[in-house]
């Protein structure tokens, strides 16, 4: 468990103190997978470099299970920070050694000095990231995929327990960004650590998150379990990301649907309401019409889920919504 207990944080520019976070409290779970997403400035490099204490709070204590880390002396400090990797925007590789080299470099400074032992565990991490066919070549001949492969391998060479990744793929193309992702989910199922990441992306936390927190100008304004931010957005500042992530008739844009006749819904299912045939059970049993104006069937992490957009017409139209919601399915009424 990662904990936050009343922790803040300014920085001091031109004698001032100038808040970056203000104080909150969080916990992120042993093996959950915790996005923290928000806008430039909104203090999320910040927060994910207290958890190694790369910035030290100004207030308020952090600790790893049952070790408070903001106690520790320097020599404890750097004995904790073995277990928590980090991966970065700009993969941060050296540049004048090969793939190999830079995954034994974390080794190397942890001591190993076996060359058989550091080869091995080498080749490991090389396999795990799909990249033992580039162990010699240089950063310079890596694509960005696999250049934050090699990241992903150095971060992993010393077992982590907790994986940092800082906006880990902003510098890629969607299709690799959705491989490096895979990759990330991979290593949090098969290898059980933690991962907290930072993003300005909904569909990042949407691909690979478990829970996410939502930071706007160093508030944590939302949080919660992903399918429950995702589906139903509290706040404005989630709002505009949700929405960003979807298509706009998805996202309810209600400009879009003024002369559209009827009542304009919006269901939302989860899990295996997803897969069922309950709107057309429901609107055969209540003798309602509707027309689907816009609609998404995707997956969060690995939950299935879809949206839909109706204008439903007829005097059942209120018996339907009561047996969708009975049924288990979301509605929210966008207009009448
Ligand atoms: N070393 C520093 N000295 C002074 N101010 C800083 C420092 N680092 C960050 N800040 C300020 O703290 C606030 C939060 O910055 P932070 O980098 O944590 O945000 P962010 O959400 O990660 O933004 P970005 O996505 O642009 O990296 C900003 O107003 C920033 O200018």
């Amino acid at each position: 468990m990662i904990r936050f207990v009343d922790v803040h944080k300014s920085y001091r520019v031109d004698g001032k103190d100038i808040p970056a976070l203000h104080p909150f409290s969080l916990d992120i779970s042993d093996g959950e997978v915790f996005g923290i997403i928000g806008h430039s400035g909104a203090g999320k490099s910040t927060l994910i470099r207290l958890i190694n204490l790369l910035e030290r709070p100004s207030g308020g204590r952090i600790l790893l299970g049952d070790t408070e880390l903001t106690a520790l002396s320097e020599a404890s400090l750097r004995e904790q920070r073995r277990h928590i990797g980090m991966i970065f925007q700009h993969f941060n590789l050296l540049a004048s050694q090969t793939v190999a080299d830079n995954v034994a470099f974390p080794l190397r400074l942890a001591g190993a000095r076996e060359p058989a032992t550091i080869r091995a565990r080498v080749d490991e991490l090389l396999a795990r990231v799909g990249l033992t066919e580039h162990a010699d070549k240089y950063p310079s001949q890596l694509s960005g995929g696999q250049k934050q492969r090699v990241g992903i391998a150095r971060a992993l060479a010393n077992r982590p327990s907790i994986l940092l990744c800082d906006e880990a793929t902003s510098a890629l193309d969607p299709q690799t960004t959705a491989s490096v992702l895979e990759l990330l989910a991979e290593i949090n199922r098969e290898l059980k650590l933690t991962i907290v990441l930072i993003t300005h992306e909904m569909d990042v936390v949407r691909r690979v998150c478990d829970r996410v927190a939502v930071l706007d100008a160093g508030r944590i304004v939302e949080h919660g379990a992903v399918a429950d931010v995702f589906l139903h957005p509290q706040h404005a500042t989630t709002r505009r990301f949700v929405n960003e992530a979807l298509p706009e008739e998805v996202a309810g844009e209600q400009s879009l649907y003024q002369h559209v006749p009827g009542r304009i819904l919006r269901l939302s299912f989860r899990g295996e309401a997803t897969w069922s045939p309950t709107l057309g059970r429901v609107t055969r049993e209540t003798g309602v019409d509707f027309n689907i104006l816009a609609g998404r069937v995707d997956r969060i992490k690995d939950l299935p889920y879809g949206q839909l957009t109706l204008a439903m017409h007829g005097s059942g139209v209120d018996a339907a919504l009561q047996a969708l919601r009975q049924a288990g399915i979301e509605v929210e009424e966008l207009a009448r």
